[in-house]
C-alpha cells in the first residue's frame, strides 16, 4: 500500500531514507551549462579552506560562478573575460554558443555505470538561471537556446537505461536572472539573493515541473530555499514523496527538513548516526575549468580514500564531473571514474549495501588509516595505506580469519596483543586500499 504524505512537517518526518540510497554509496554529480563555454576560474582554494568573504568570492575557484565572478567587476575571471570576450560581451550570449555538438548521453551513462556509480545528479538550473529542461516558466532554456534539446530528459532516459537512479539539482534561492547584485559574502548568498515573492513562486513552480516531468530519485536543492516560499515547502515535499515514494532530499532547504545532510569539500560536518553525503569536484571547481590540469585534480588514491572513509562513516560520495561545452568528458576526469569503478569491481562487496560499523575508523598516521563496514554478518576491514607499497597494522579487539577480497593482495594476519596484525606486502589491483572480510563480528 503506497503511503500518502500530507502537506505537513509532521507527515514528512515519517519519511525514511530508502534502502537504495543507503546501499548506493556512490553517485556522479554533473555541473554542465552556459558556464562550461568560458570554462574559466582561478585555481585558488577548496571550499572551507578560507572564509567565504570577499577574497573567496572575487577569486572564486568555482567555474560555474563565472557570471558572478565577472559581475564583481575585478579579479582574475573579470580580467579573463575582458581579454577573451571584451567588456561588453554579455554572459547570456553564451546561450547561443553552447552547442553540445558531441554529446552522447548513452556514452555518459555507460561511463557512470563502469565507474560503479549507483546514482547521478545533474544541474537542471544553476545560479545563472539557465534551465537545461523545457521549462514552461522561462525561454532561457536549453530546448529553446544553444543545444536545442531537453538535456535533463535525454540524460535521465540514458541513465535509467543503465539501471542507475537519476537525481536533479536545482538552485533554489539563487537565480541571477531575478537578482544579480554581485555576491561578495555569505550574507548576500543566503539572505539578499532572489528576495521576491514572484521568485519564490517561480522556484516552487519549476520544482513542481521537474518532479512531474522526471520523477527524480534525488531532489538536490542548493544553497537554500526562498524565505518567502518556506510555507510552500510542505506542499512541495509531500507532492515529491507522493510522486516519488523512494525519493530523497538534502539539507539545503534552510535546514527545515532533510533525508540526508551534506558536506562540500572541507565545509560542513557529518554525524555518523545520520545519513549524509559528501560532494566535491574532481579539482577545485564543479563546472569545467579548462585551466585545470591533471596535477590539480584529485588523485586516484585520494578519490578511493575519500570514498572509503565517507562510506565507513555512514556517508555517500557524490563526486562531480564538469563536462566540456561540446559534451565530451575531460580524459583526466574519465580516468578517475574508471579507476574507482575498477576498485569497486574488486572490493565493492565491502561498500555497496554495507552499513557503517560500530567500530570507528582508526588513524595510525596521515597516510595509514583503517576503516570498517559491516554487511550480512561480516565485518570488513579496509586498510588505507596511501603512498605505501607495504604496511603492517594491528587492529585491537579483532580476531578471526581475515580474507582479502582482492585475490592479488598478498597479506598475512596474526593474532597479537589482543588484536589482529595485518601485514600487506602487495596491494594487488586495489590501489592503496586493501580490503579484508572477517566472517564473524567480534
Ligand atoms: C554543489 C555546489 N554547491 C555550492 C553552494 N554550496 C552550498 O550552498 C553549501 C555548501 C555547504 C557545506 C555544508 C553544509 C551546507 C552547505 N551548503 C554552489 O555555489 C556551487 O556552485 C556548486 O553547485
Amino acid at each position: 500500500m503506497k503511503k500518502r504524505y500530507a502537506s505537513t512537517w509532521e507527515s514528512l518526518k515519517e519519511h525514511q531514507v530508502p534502502q537504495w540510497y543507503e546501499d548506493g554509496k556512490f553517485g556522479i554529480f554533473i555541473h554542465w551549462g552556459l558556464y562550461s563555454v568560458p570554462a574559466f576560474a582561478p585555481q585558488t582554494w577548496e571550499l572551507g579552506e578560507v572564509p567565504p568573504d570577499e577574497t573567496w568570492f572575487s577569486n572564486n575557484p568555482y567555474a560555474e560562478w563565472y557570471y558572478n565572478s565577472i559581475h564583481v567587476g575585478y579579479g582574475p575571471s573579470y580580467d579573463y573575460h575582458v581579454k577573451k570576450y571584451g567588456k561588453d560581451f554579455k554572459y547570456e550570449q553564451f546561450a547561443d554558443m553552447w552547442k553540445a555538438e558531441k554529446w552522447n548521453p548513452a556514452e555518459w551513462a555507460r561511463l557512470f555505470k563502469k565507474a560503479g556509480a549507483e546514482y547521478v545528479v545533474l544541474t537542471t538550473k544553476h545560479h545563472d538561471g539557465f534551465c537545461l529542461f523545457p521549462s514552461k516558466y522561462t525561454d532561457y532554456n536549453a530546448s529553446k537556446r544553444g543545444p536545442q534539446r531537453d538535456i535533463v530528459g535525454d540524460l535521465t532516459d540514458a541513465v535509467r537505461g543503465e539501471n542507475l537512479r537519476m537525481g536533479l539539482y536545482y538552485s533554489g534561492i539563487v537565480d541571477w536572472t531575478f537578482a544579480d547584485d554581485p555576491i561578495l559574502n555569505n550574507d548576500d548568498l543566503f539572505h539578499t539573493a532572489s528576495p521576491t515573492f514572484a521568485y519564490a513562486d517561480y522556484a516552487y513552480n519549476q520544482s513542481m515541473e521537474l518532479i512531474d516531468r522526471y520523477a527524480p530519485s534525488v531532489f538536490w536543492n542548493d544553497i537554500g530555499w526562498p524565505r518567502q516560499g518556506e510555507h510552500n515547502l510542505p506542499y512541495l515535499l509531500s507532492h515529491y514523496y507522493n510522486t516519488v515514494e523512494d525519493g530523497v532530499v538534502n539539507d539545503r532547504f534552510n535546514d527545515l527538513y532533510y533525508d540526508f545532510t551534506t558536506k562540500e569539500y572541507q565545509s560542513g560536518s557529518a554525524n555518523r548516526r545520520e545519513k549524509w553525503e559528501m560532494c566535491r569536484g574532481m579539482g577545485l571547481s564543479f563546472g569545467y575549468n579548462a585551466m585545470e590540469s591533471d596535477d590539480k585534480i584529485i588523485s586516484i588514491e585520494d578519490a578511493i580514500s575519500l570514498l572509503v572513509s565517507t562510506v565507513a562513516n555512514n556517508g555517500n560520495l557524490l563526486l562531480n564531473i564538469g563536462p566540456r561545452a561540446d559534451g565530451t568528458i575531460p580524459e583526466e576526469q574519465e580516468k578517475r571514474l574508471l579507476a574507482i569503478g575498477e576498485w569497486l569491481g574488486v572490493n565493492g562487496e565491502a561498500i555497496y549495501g554495507s552499513r557503517c560499523s560500530s567500530r570507528e575508523s582508526i588513524k595510525y598516521t596521515d597516510q595509514i588509516q583503517v576503516h570498517f563496514t559491516e554487511r550480512d554478518g561480516a565485518l570488513y576491514v579496509l586498510i588505507d595505506a596511501k603512498g605505501k607499497s607495504q604496511v603492517s597494522v594491528t587492529v585491537p579487539g579483532l580476531s578471526g580469519n581475515a580474507v582479502p577480497l582482492d585475490p592479488k593482495v598478498e597479506a598475512d594476519t596474526a593474532k597479537i596483543d589482543g588484536g589482529l596484525r595485518f601485514t600487506v606486502k602487495n596491494f594487488g589491483d586495489s590501489q592503496n586500499v586493501a580490503v579484508f572480510r572477517l566472517n564473524r563480528i567480534m
